[in-house]
């Protein structure tokens, strides 16, 4: 370094300060996870540096050997992290080391607690980066220069982590980066080389560039015939540096796929499942894809990033490739590397090309694979899975039409067969479980569980101890729009107005329910005149045994969910006339039949209508008439 030049100083992004002030309250615990996340950027700068170089060779200069170097000095009782990467200019220094570029950033702050348990699982989902060196050091100074710039053009970069930052010109010989820990006190552990040595080797051992720590040397022992000649100082290479998906899986343990998880996502977890596969022949390509533990918290977020790490030939190409997963697996992180992509691929050669599309369904298909294989050894696991992400692939049979099947094999419900809210039927096991003679699936999607659990269209059903999938998130209905059937078998809702009994019904209850249909035809009748064309129809309902009335949808008709969906969403949606079935054995509907007076009569039915609106719908058009009929009626003498 010379002489100083353009000192400025510069205020960080308020989420920065935010970061650095939970971070050294929050992931204390993990404190380690700052030689991970700095030893991953430095291997992450030799990888841009080697996918630049493939089109300008001279960015090398005349130093080829990518590596990342760490140096202990005990006096000054700093901890230097180097490499000769791609570097830093001033102005990217300034942009990345100074702000967050993540996109919801401060979405993400407002979902921490301030319980540190769960705050440090929210950071590390997010990604600390570069500022974990915070944690151990009260000053980090950082000098870099970008590959391709000339000496003299470096930049130092220094910070003590608490509002703002410096930086000035400086002239470094070498390109890359030296980020250099100024520890805190306390954090001696640092500063010894062996303790070192083996926090690296976990850390470092699958990434591909060498990791090297300076030995010193020993001076000369012993004299004559066992004299040990005097070693000079040299570079020592502590890791294996061979990426772990070129290994074979045979040779890997589980710590190392989970530390190479770690490395991958910034996560702080272990993923739940992972599956690596090498596939030679026409198509040649490694994938090593991994289930999470916890949802992102951004999974929601449209702009959220996701995707896989392309390398093409063992060359890095870029992050978050997300050509190659549908969106409804978009929690799934890993690796992928091609040997027929081009080297030089972009993400806009990705988008339409033929062997990008015969990837993104050989991935799919590990990934559906790997979870059918979850859910059938570790029914416990599959389930804590189930928890974080089962919204999220009920996505896929509308995105995914042909892993159709597969997905619907995944698919987990809350059913009348469980009492409770609890999302761990399949579908297989519906079907194993279904009644002699019956021949369909039976749903039911509500606007939460109780409303579901509790509704008037599953009365006949539960008397006939068939079983019911209870539905109440926002996708079930886009889900079974697109989800007509399972092992050959319908998916029916029972809001629907033909409830096809088929052979469940018995010969007996279809007389009674025809005789029904004949004696209260002229109940019927004034239903339908009282009420004209605020109903499609009015019928004798066949399974209601508890409720005086529901309203349902015709088979072609929207249901009311779908309804919601659509309303939601901003879209028009047509004025819809429900189906009023009424239930004759009810006392109530008894007590109204037997009413004379048709102005009365017409008031009872509009209750009855405004009733089973509420119980399907969750609320009505106009509260205030359907409360104050309600009362007039209750005042009324028998
Ligand atoms: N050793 C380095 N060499 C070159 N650039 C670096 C180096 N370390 C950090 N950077 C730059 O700083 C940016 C921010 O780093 P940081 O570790 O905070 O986040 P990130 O690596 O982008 O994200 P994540 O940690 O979630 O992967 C990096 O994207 C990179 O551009």
């Amino acid at each position: 370094m010379t002489e100083a030049v353009h000192k400025e100083t510069h205020g960080f992004q308020t989420e920065v300060k935010q970061l650095l002030n939970l971070m050294a309250h929050s992931l204390y615990s993990h404190k380690e996870v700052f030689l991970r996340e700095l030893i991953s950027n430095a291997s992450d700068a030799a990888d841009k540096l080697r996918f630049k170089a493939l089109s300008d060779a001279s960015l090398f200069e005349d130093d080829g050997q990518l590596r990342v170097r760490l140096h202990i000095d005990k006096d000054k009782r700093t901890l230097t992290i180097s490499d000769n990467g791609i570097g830093m200019s001033r102005d990217e220094a300034i942009e990345h080391l100074g702000t967050i570029a993540q996109s919801g950033t401060r979405q993400f702050f407002s979902h921490l607690s301030g319980d540190q348990a769960k705050d440090s699982q929210l950071i590390g989902q997010f990604g600390v980066g570069f500022y974990s060196a915070f944690i151990v050091a009260d000053k980090v100074t950082v000098v870099s220069r970008a590959a391709g710039q000339s000496a003299d053009r470096g930049v130092c970069w220094e910070s003590d982590g608490t509002g703002s930052f410096t930086v000035e010109d400086v002239h470094k010989a070498g390109r890359g980066t030296d980020v250099i820990l100024h520890l805190k006190e306390g954090e001696d552990e640092y500063l010894d080389d062996w303790q070192l040595r083996s926090v690296i080797g976990k850390y470092s051992d699958h990434i591909s560039v060498p990791v090297e720590l300076w030995k010193e040397g020993e001076p000369a022992q012993g004299e004559g015939e066992n004299a040990i000649p005097a070693t000079e100082g040299h570079w020592e290479q502590v890791n294996r540096a061979t990426a772990l998906w070129t290994r074979s899986p045979k040779e890997i343990t589980d710590e190392e796929y989970q530390e190479f998880y770690k490395h991958l996502s910034h996560d702080f977890e272990n993923p739940v499942a992972w599956s690596h596969n090498r596939v030679e022949g026409t198509q040649e390509y490694t994938s090593l894809l991994y289930v999470p533990t916890k949802a992102p918290w951004d999974m929601w977020n449209r702009e959220q990033k996701h995707g896989l790490k392309l390398y093409v030939q063992r060359v890095f190409i870029m992050d978050d490739a997300e050509q190659f997963m549908p969106t409804y697996l978009r929690f799934v992180k890993g690796v992928l590397d091609s040997n027929d992509l081009p080297l030089n691929v972009s993400r806009e050669i990705l988008q339409d090309n033929k062997v990008t599309a015969q990837l993104r369904k050989a991935c799919t298909k590990r990934v559906l694979g790997m979870l059918a294989k979850l859910a059938k050894d570790d029914a416990d696991k599959y389930q804590l899975f189930w928890n974080e992400f089962g919204n999220v692939l009920k996505e896929g049979p509308a995105e995914d039409y042909g892993h159709k099947e597969e997905i619907a094999k995944l698919l987990r419900f809350a059913s009348t067969h469980n009492d409770s809210d609890v999302q761990n039927v399949s579908l297989e096991q519906y079907v194993s479980r279904m009644k002699e003679k019956q021949e369909k699936i039976y749903y039911i999607v509500a606007d939460s569980y109780a409303a579901a659990k509790n509704s008037p269209h599953l009365e006949l059903l539960r008397k006939k101890g068939v079983e019911v999938l209870l539905m109440w998130d926002r996708v079930d209905e886009w889900l079974l729009s697109h989800l007509s059937d399972f092992d050959g078998k319908q998916l029916i809702s029972v809001t629907r107005g033909d409830l096809a009994l088929g052979e469940l019904e018995d010969e007996e209850s279809r007389k009674q329910h025809e005789e029904a249909q004949k004696e209260f035809a002229s109940l019927v009748e004034r239903l339908q005149s009282a009420l004209g064309d605020k109903v499609k129809k009015v019928t004798i309902s066949h399974r209601l045994t508890e409720t005086p009335s529901c309203v349902v949808t015709d088979a072609y008709g929207m249901s009311t969910q779908m309804m919601k969906l659509m309303q939601a969403a901003g879209q028009p949606v047509p004025a819809q006339k429900f189906i009023l079935e009424v239930n004759p054995q009810h006392a109530l509907v008894q007590r109204m039949a037997a009413v004379q007076d048709e102005q009365t009569f017409a008031q009872w039915a509009e209750l009855l209508l405004e009733q089973a609106q509420l119980t399907e719908q969750g609320g009505l058009n106009d509260p205030a008439s359907f409360v104050a009929r309600l009362n007039r009626l209750l005042l009324t003498p028998i």
